[in-house]
């Protein structure tokens, strides 16, 4: 656990980047650091490594405060991943991944094993290996410098808008490939960045930031966007919360009704012989000679989010359940949807014994 136990940095010209946090980051988990431009995250993740030095306070790592450590030695603990990776650029791929396990007396060849490893696990060829920097794409870049963080296998990582200076497609593969690995390796990770999807995306938990330096709230993604501390914490994770908050639960919960119900409606599910589900027929939908497209269907362990999603989009305002075969289990209309949502809130607002 990485403890910030009344945390200020002043700059020397009297610039508060960081007032008085609190805050604990769990052991094994991501914890991002959210909120606008110059609210004190780099600042704060900073002050991890000694990269810059707390005014006041003290961080604690597993109970032992950093100032008790050699810096040297620390950093070599604490894996760093910064935006445009800043690889060196006269080493190779093998040469930058390597070079704090070099450092720790590591000879070149298991070196250059655990880099080649480290390549395929972040995504990469092998065939990179002894490529230079300069001949990655700026995507592939990004991924040396998550493996070059992880070589020497520090518990705990910093990173700081690692993703950010990727177009979104190359950012989502990113993200996805960052969180697989993680849930491989759990290590304790403090993750800087300035946009709200990725914070809720990707953090366990989410510090968000406002001017000033000062925390504006503590929790969960789900907590984030159902139950926002103030208007500026509602005001910063943005349109759509209630919606994007269904993403985080199951549907599994849902009273789904049997595939037959739906002719009561008029429509007809028109399914193929293994009872898979081809799409809508019936008389409000025109005179198509084929079924109109369903859109989707959902499963067993699919979020709340998926199935209105499907509902609303449905050209019948019905989403359609799947078993893993693909064959229809069960419906559900979006009337019922909202109706079943609705009590869910109740029951979330009811105080808990
Ligand atoms: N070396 C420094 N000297 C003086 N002021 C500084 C220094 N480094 C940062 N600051 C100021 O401290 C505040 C917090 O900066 P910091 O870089 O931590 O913010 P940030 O939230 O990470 O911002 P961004 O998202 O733009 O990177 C800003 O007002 C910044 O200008």
């Amino acid at each position: 656990m990485i403890t910030f136990d009344g945390v200020s940095k002043v700059f020397p010209d009297g610039t508060v980047a960081v007032d008085d946090l609190h805050l604990e980051l769990p052991t094994g988990k991501i914890t991002v650091f959210v909120g606008p431009s110059g609210c004190g995250k780099t600042t704060s993740l900073r002050m991890i490594n000694r990269m810059v030095e707390p005014t006041s306070g003290e961080i604690l790592i597993d109970g032992v405060p950093v100032t008790t450590q050699d810096e040297a030695l620390l950093r070599r603990g604490i894996g760093y991943v910064i935006q445009h990776a800043g690889l060196f650029p006269h080493r190779t791929i093998v040469e930058n991944i390597g070079t704090v396990q070099r450092l720790t007396g590591v000879g070149r060849k298991a070196a250059r094993a655990t880099a080649i490893d480290l390549l395929r696990r972040v995504g990469l060829s092998e065939s990179l290996a002894d490529k230079y920097p300069v001949q990655l794409s700026g995507g592939q870049q990004q991924r040396v410098g998550v493996a070059r963080a992880l070589a020497a296998d520090p518990p705990v990582m910093l990173m700081d808008e690692p993703f950010s200076a990727v177009d979104p497609i190359v950012r989502e593969g990113l993200q996805a490939e960052f969180l697989r690995l993680q849930a491989e390796l759990g290590k304790t990770i403090a993750f800087v960045t300035h946009d709200i999807d990725e914070a809720i995306k990707l953090g366990d938990m989410v510090a968000v930031f406002r001017e000033g330096g000062h925390l504006a709230q503590f929790g969960s993604p789900q907590e984030l966007l159902e139950k926002p501390a103030n208007d500026f914490v509602a005001d910063f994770v943005g349109r759509d919360r209630g919606f994007r908050s269904l993403s985080f639960d199951s549907a599994d919960e849902l009273v789904i009704d049997s595939v037959a119900s739906v002719s009561t409606g008029g429509e007809i599910l028109v399914l193929d012989d293994a009872g898979r589900p081809v799409g809508w027929a019936g008389p409000g939908l025109g005179d198509t000679s084929a079924p109109i497209p369903h859109g989707g269907t959902f499963t067993r362990g699919d979020s709340l989010r998926l199935v209105t999603d499907l509902a609303i989009s449905s050209p019948v305002g019905i989403a359609v359940q799947v078993d893993v075969d693909g064959a229809a289990v069960g419906v559900i209309r979006h009337t019922s949807l909202v109706r079943q949502l609705d009590e869910r809130r109740r029951r979330r607002a009811e105080p808990t014994a």
